[in-house]
């Protein structure tokens, strides 16, 4: 009885699923009026979603326009409009858990989820705020699940000051909010030595990008 119950357990540990957000969300006060969420922890079993999405997620590489050059966009993308269904069960009660635990702050729910495949340390995205549409003028928030290995999510602000650093994986959760997107910039930097890969799933209200 014993064993079978223990094994019960930690099938019931492996399997994907979310811890509280209440009382188990720390705010980092930033300059200008921006902050930063941490929840390290949030998915527990993301072996196992990280393993879901990465097979079952339609990722897909993108080139941009760098000066006279076209260049491959270091990591492979999939976005999901506001009126596409999420690719996994869990990630409908990770956006359900947050517009609930956001709701009176942001007044308004996450709608998108851009995801971002870094294969190796090589991938990275380069310093931005995520300025394409309202993040330039006003307030908001955008939220990202880490799933795989740990990356360093760096911090800076805009106008120059030092730069803060937040390793990201495992099912952590960072939330950049207030003025974050357009006072301060982050990255994710290339890393040197054998890195495994990390998925990134950022939710974002409608008008963010
Ligand atoms: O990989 C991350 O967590 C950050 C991605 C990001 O900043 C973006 O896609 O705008
Ligand atoms: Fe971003």
């Amino acid at each position: 009885m014993t064993s079978a119950f223990q094994g019960s357990l930690l099938d019931f540990a492996d399997e994907p699923g979310l811890a509280e957000l209440a009382g188990a969300v720390r705010r980092v006060p930033l300059s200008y009026g921006a902050w930063i969420d941490l929840r390290p922890g949030w998915v527990r079993g993301s072996d196992e979603l990280f393993e879901r999405l990465s097979q079952i997620v339609p990722w897909y590489a993108e080139k941009r326009q760098m000066y006279d050059r076209v260049v491959d966009v270091p990591r492979l993308l999939c976005f999901y409009d506001e009126d596409v269904p999420l690719p996994d069960p869990l990630l409908d009660q990770a956006k359900a858990a947050l517009d609930s635990y956001y709701a009176e702050e942001l007044g308004e729910p996450f709608r998108t989820a851009g995801l971002c495949l870094y294969r190796d340390g090589s991938d990275s995205v380069a310093w931005h705020g995520d300025r394409i549409g309202r993040g330039s003028t006003d307030d908001t928030m955008v939220a990202i699940l880490s799933l795989g290995a740990p990356r360093s999510l760096l911090l800076r602000p805009r106008d120059g000051g030092e730069t803060i650093r937040h390793p990201l994986g495992h099912g952590d959760l960072i939330v950049m909010g207030g003025s974050c997107q357009r006072t301060w910039e982050h990255c994710v930097p290339k890393s040197k030595g054998a890195v495994g890969p990390r998925i990134s799933i950022q939710f974002r209200p409608r008008g963010v990008r």
